[in-house]
């Protein structure tokens, strides 16, 4: 079985280094002429997987604009995952679970067991409950070739008073969730399964990203900010792995399909040279 490391990998290398996000936000929903409800939402994830779903790496509906709407809504994400296994790109379900480690279990079942109908390659997981109560999703996602993507440092200002407190032995928080997860992608090749969030937006932070060996998912770019010059300041030497994200930036090119296209292929331009630049 080919793990998630070398599914992104092999992606990256074919479709370049770009994540857009699915963030059918109700503002995106109106410019777009579409009504605020299930028939706008499932119009606007389809229009995005039509566009997106053959050229882009990864793709990362945001499971809150789509859980809003309850039942139906998540019927429309199950829809929109499949649709977007069939087009070829990876699935990355944004919903930042955490909890105590017999409930992630049960959160680890939704996602990552193939037999689920919200079965994403990938998950974007909160370490708050401590990194090691994250472990059910660590071993279920090995199992099944499935990658988790663990909150390290948020691109929103308010993360930054928790993520750089300091732990007893002097790492920031922060530090000792990237150290934990370099740990899980210890010599895995071409790259570690087991990922990090890592805002575009947060600048030098002088923390040591260095022996992570796994892919460092970057939003914050275009709506919240940041560019793609910001990445070298953040990454520094590990711009190599890093997956930037954008959502509202590209998505704001909708509903026109061609546009859709162009917006995400500026943005794969534009980071594709940034990541290059020395
Ligand atoms: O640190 C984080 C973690 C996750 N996100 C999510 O990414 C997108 C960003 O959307 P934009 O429209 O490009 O701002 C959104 O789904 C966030 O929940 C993040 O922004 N920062």
């Amino acid at each position: 079985m080919e793990t998630f490391g070398a599914r992104l990998h092999r992606a990256v290398t074919e479709r370049g280094p770009l994540c857009v996000g699915i963030d059918p936000h109700p503002g995106l929903l109106a410019r777009w002429g579409l009504p605020d409800d299930v028939t706008g939402l499932d119009r606007f994830a389809r229009t995005v997987v039509e566009a997106l779903g053959d050229r882009v790496a990864v793709i990362k509906p945001q499971s809150a604009f789509f859980e809003r709407f309850g039942a139906r809504g998540v019927e429309i994400l199950e829809s929109t995952i499949r649709q977007l296994r069939d087009s070829g790109s990876l699935v990355l379900l944004d919903v930042k679970r955490g909890d105590i480690g017999s409930t992630v279990a049960a959160y680890a079942a939704a996602y990552l067991d193939p037999s689920s109908p919200l079965y994403v390659d990938a998950v974007t997981a909160s370490p708050y409950l401590g990194v090691g109560s994250l472990a059910p999703m660590f071993e279920l996602a090995a199992a099944h070739g499935g990658g988790v993507f663990v909150l390290a440092l948020t691109s929103n200002p308010e993360g930054a008073a928790v993520q750089r407190a300091r732990a007893a032995d002097g790492r920031t928080v922060a530090q000792t969730v990237i150290d934990e997860i370099s740990q899980l992608n210890a010599g895995a090749e071409p790259l570690g399964s087991f990922g990090l969030v890592v805002g575009a937006t947060i600048g030098d932070t002088g923390h040591d990203l260095s022996a992570v060996n796994g892919p460092l998912l970057s939003p914050g770019l275009g709506a919240q900010g940041a560019t793609p010059a910001d990445l070298r300041l953040v990454f520094g030497s590990s711009l190599p792995t890093v997956l930037p994200s954008y959502s509202r930036e590209v998505l704001g090119a909708g509903p026109d399909v061609d546009a859709l296209r162009a917006a995400a292929d500026r943005a794969l331009a534009d980071c594709r040279a940034a990541l290059a630049a020395r």
